[in-house]
């Protein structure tokens, strides 16, 4: 079998017309955009893994039950470098590479803190951000990329530091319904505290429109929370949230920053510094959003690794929070771009199985509860909560399905009481071959799969005016299975 996921794409600038099957409703119009990487290798130099590949930005013009698709590779720094050297030159996630010795772009890589940390990449290839009226293309470092939806042109370079104190920031905000954007990041350097930054990009500003009025400059910090080891902070890739409240799990997945430090040196990857802590417990952060304060109960789980919240909400005096939950770390592991290409079906098993899980946490935890005793009396889960000495907490989840990642919802209810999830289905693969809909009321699911479709992420958009949770369609960008199989 030939590479399956490591072939470079062509950029397709010239937006061409899609071939319709079937038919789009019209009032579904607008511009689909979508992020992913795209260029493996450059010159002689190829990336180890796929979350490192050059951001290749795409979209699709829906209007008038017509498609229009396109596609640019972003022009971040970290491309024009690699391209003028013509052979990778800036670190990713699971590649370390090293600047032209003749051309050092690099001489001020490294600032000398507390402790080492390098400057990172702005190859901006997991998700697009909304703020305000502009779109980022972002990644999990401190960078992001404006870009123009329409063009897909690359515009500026955002570093985060300049208004909040984060080196690594989620690619997965929240938005309110006025558009604000939360989201949540790690402070590795602010004099020594390992903390985790909560901050809100508020979706317009005084005077908006005017030169140098934008919304990134008045970001503000909502809330922080001290790693527990701040050598070691966790590693996340989203959050969830509630109306009133915050969730964040500190999981034992952690990114050793010593190791990070030494890393260019020993010349080994990022990736090599995050390790999964089998031994250690996940613990749950709840931030009340009105006071902007975290809840003292010492709420904790087994250790597990999530990359998805899927959505949370509150119900009569819990918190309630589903998450796609593996027991280990062996997704990222899955991703080396050698495992997806060589002997693929016995490389590319997982091994455990992505599981939606739902956990609730008691929002009033009785002091005088008995020790061992079950907090959720909630008919509409088994979840359970368990009161332990010392103000601590033991939360066991109620698992509902296996088998699914990239989870969406209709996110008019996010943060609310919600019945559908959306993903992919995968079950030992990470090459998933439906999509699903699953309702969380009645746990039944619908799959829809195509022969020689790979679905990517499917997306909701409500009928304008919709009632129903349910009433919309959902958007899925498809790969032919041809291509993977040549
Ligand atoms: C470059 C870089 C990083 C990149 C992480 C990436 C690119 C993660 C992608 C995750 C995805 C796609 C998860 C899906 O579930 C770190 C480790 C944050 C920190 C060091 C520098
Ligand atoms: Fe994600």
């Amino acid at each position: 079998m030939d590479i399956i996921f490591g072939r470079n794409k062509k950029e397709q600038r010239e937006p061409v017309r899609a071939t319709v099957t079937g038919k789009i409703p019209s009032w579904l119009q607008g511009i689909l955009l979508r992020n992913g990487p795209g260029m493996h290798t450059v010159g002689e130099t190829r990336y180890n893994h796929w979350f490192d590949g050059l951001a290749l930005l795409h979209s699709f013009t829906i209007r008038d039950g017509e498609v229009y698709y396109r596609s640019k590779y972003l022009r971040s720094d970290t491309y024009n470098s690699n391209i003028e050297a013509n052979r990778i030159v800036v670190s990713e996630f699971g590649t370390m590479a090293y600047p032209d010795p003749c051309k050092n772009i690099f001489s001020k890589a490294f600032s000398y803190l507390s402790h080492t940390i390098p400057d990172f990449t702005d190859n901006c290839l997991i998700n697009i951000m909304r703020c305000g009226e502009d779109f980022y293309a972002t990644t999990e470092t401190n960078y992001i990329r404006k870009i123009n939806p329409q063009t897909l042109e690359t515009l500026e370079k955002v570093d985060y530091r300049k208004y909040v104190a984060v080196n690594l920031a989620t690619s997965h905000p929240h938005y309110d319904a006025a558009g604000n954007v939360l989201n949540i990041g790690t402070s590795i350097v602010d004099k020594g505290k390992t903390k985790y930054v909560i901050f809100k990009i508020p979706a317009t500003v005084p005077g908006a429109g005017k030169k140098g009025q934008k919304p990134l400059k008045h970001t503000e910090v909502f809330c922080s929370i001290t790693a527990r080891s701040l050598l070691s902070p966790s590693y996340y890739h989203s959050f969830g949230i509630t109306e009133n409240y915050i969730i964040f799990l500190e999981q034992p997945f952690r990114m050793d920053i010593l190791k990070m430090a030494t890393a260019y040196i020993r010349g080994v990857s990022w990736a090599s510094c995050l390790a999964f802590h089998g031994e250690d417990k996940t613990y749950i952060h709840i931030i009340d959003q009105r006071t902007r304060k975290p809840m003292l109960t010492k709420f904790y789980m087994d250790p597990m690794v999530i990359f998805h919240h899927v959505n949370a909400y509150e119900e009569d005096g819990c918190l309630l929070f589903d998450v796609i939950a593996y027991g280990d770390s062996s997704l990222y592991q899955l991703f080396y771009l050698a495992n997806l290409n060589q002997n693929f079906k016995d490389n590319s098993r997982l091994t455990s199985v992505p599981t939606l899980k739902r956990f609730a946490v008691p929002l009033h935890v009785d002091k005088n509860a008995e020790v061992g005793s079950n907090l959720i009396k909630l008919p509409s889960t088994t979840a359970r909560a368990l009161k332990e000495k010392d103000d601590q907490v033991y939360c066991q989840p109620e698992l509902l399905l296996e088998g699914l990642e990239l989870p969406r919802i209709n996110y008019a209810h996010n943060g609310k009481r919600y019945r559908y999830v959306f993903a992919a289905e995968v079950q030992w693969s990470p090459i998933p071959t439906k999509i699903i809909k699953y309702d969380v009321l009645t746990k039944s699911s619908l799959k829809w799969g195509e022969e020689h479709c790979w679905p990517a992420e499917p997306l909701f958009v409500p009928t304008p005016g919709a009632q129903d949770e349910d009433d919309g369609n959902s958007i899925v960008f498809m790969s032919p299975k041809e291509r993977l199989r040549e």
